[in-house]
């Protein structure tokens, strides 16, 4: 059996990185059936045995990380009777074709991330508790969110969640760790679920108490009250990297 394995980093949200990787096929002619599809996470192709193959898959992993999306591809084929030899040529032709394909697709991607909506958060954490905001009128009136809001054009994601934060709540951070991404319902950009993203890091405060310029009102919560809380759906995927987080300080 040969494998090979490739590991992208694209400067894009989960969506955007798993529909450009779909749009864009694979950089070689045999067609392969759709094993699995979990968008935004997960798919897996299949060929059919073929003269010089006994068969061939290829599977990708994309997963959330503060500098964008890891795309991790695993392809493994058989080449059966035919061998050793086959198998080194087909090797070549796929290392050559991915390496090509891999930068057309993480410039491809990074360009249509410019188009998506991004919205970046803060989990403030002091003395093991964390900032939890209320947000007042539109949609989610009432409903608790993280501090934050959406990275303007040509912005970067940190700079964008300092200065929301700096806005609404008139204090300094200093993002640290990366807790994760998830997929906004439409509501804020537009379009169909997941068309925006919602990205969070744990952050510390370095200047200034939190006052709600903003918000309807601010709390700093311990782990055990983050369920309580009547989030905005899309929050609640991200409360076990906020509490692992309480749990670290
Ligand atoms: N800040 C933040 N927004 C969230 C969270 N979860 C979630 O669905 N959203 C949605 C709500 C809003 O529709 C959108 C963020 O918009 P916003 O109104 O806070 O952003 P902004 O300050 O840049 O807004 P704007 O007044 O400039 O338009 O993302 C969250 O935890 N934090």
């Amino acid at each position: 059996m040969f494998q090979l394995r490739f590991t992208t980093l694209v400067e894009a949200p989960l969506t955007v990185a798993f529909d450009v990787a779909r749009a864009l096929g694979r950089p070689w002619g045999t067609p392969l059936d759709e094993v699995v599809s979990q968008r935004p996470w997960r798919d897996v192709y299949a060929a059919a045995p073929a003269p010089g193959r006994r068969w061939l898959t290829h599977s990708r992993r994309f997963s959330a990380t503060g500098a964008g999306t890891l795309v991790e591809e695993q392809l493994a084929w058989d080449t059966g009777v035919l061998g050793t030899l086959l198998g080194h040529v087909l090797r070549r032709r796929i290392v050559r074709a991915m390496q090509s394909h891999l930068d057309a697709y993480a410039a491809a991607a990074a360009r249509r991330a410019l188009d998506v909506l991004q919205v970046v958060g803060a989990a403030i954490v002091d003395d093991g508790r964390v900032l939890v905001a209320q947000r007042s009128g539109g949609p989610y009136d009432a409903l608790w969110e993280f501090p934050g809001g959406k990275v303007e054009p040509g912005e970067s994601d940190l700079s964008a969640l300092v200065r929301e934060i700096g806005e609404e709540l008139g204090v300094a951070i200093v993002p640290r760790a990366f807790l994760g991404e998830v997929l906004l319902d439409g509501v804020v950009g537009g379009g169909a679920p997941g068309s925006s993203t919602l990205r969070v890091w744990e952050a510390r405060l370095t200047e200034g108490t939190p006052v709600a310029h903003e918000h309807a009102a601010l709390r700093w919560v311990q782990e055990d009250e983050l369920e309580a809380l009547d989030w905005i759906p899309a929050d609640r995927p991200l409360l076990p990297a906020v509490r692992a987080s309480l749990r670290r300080h």
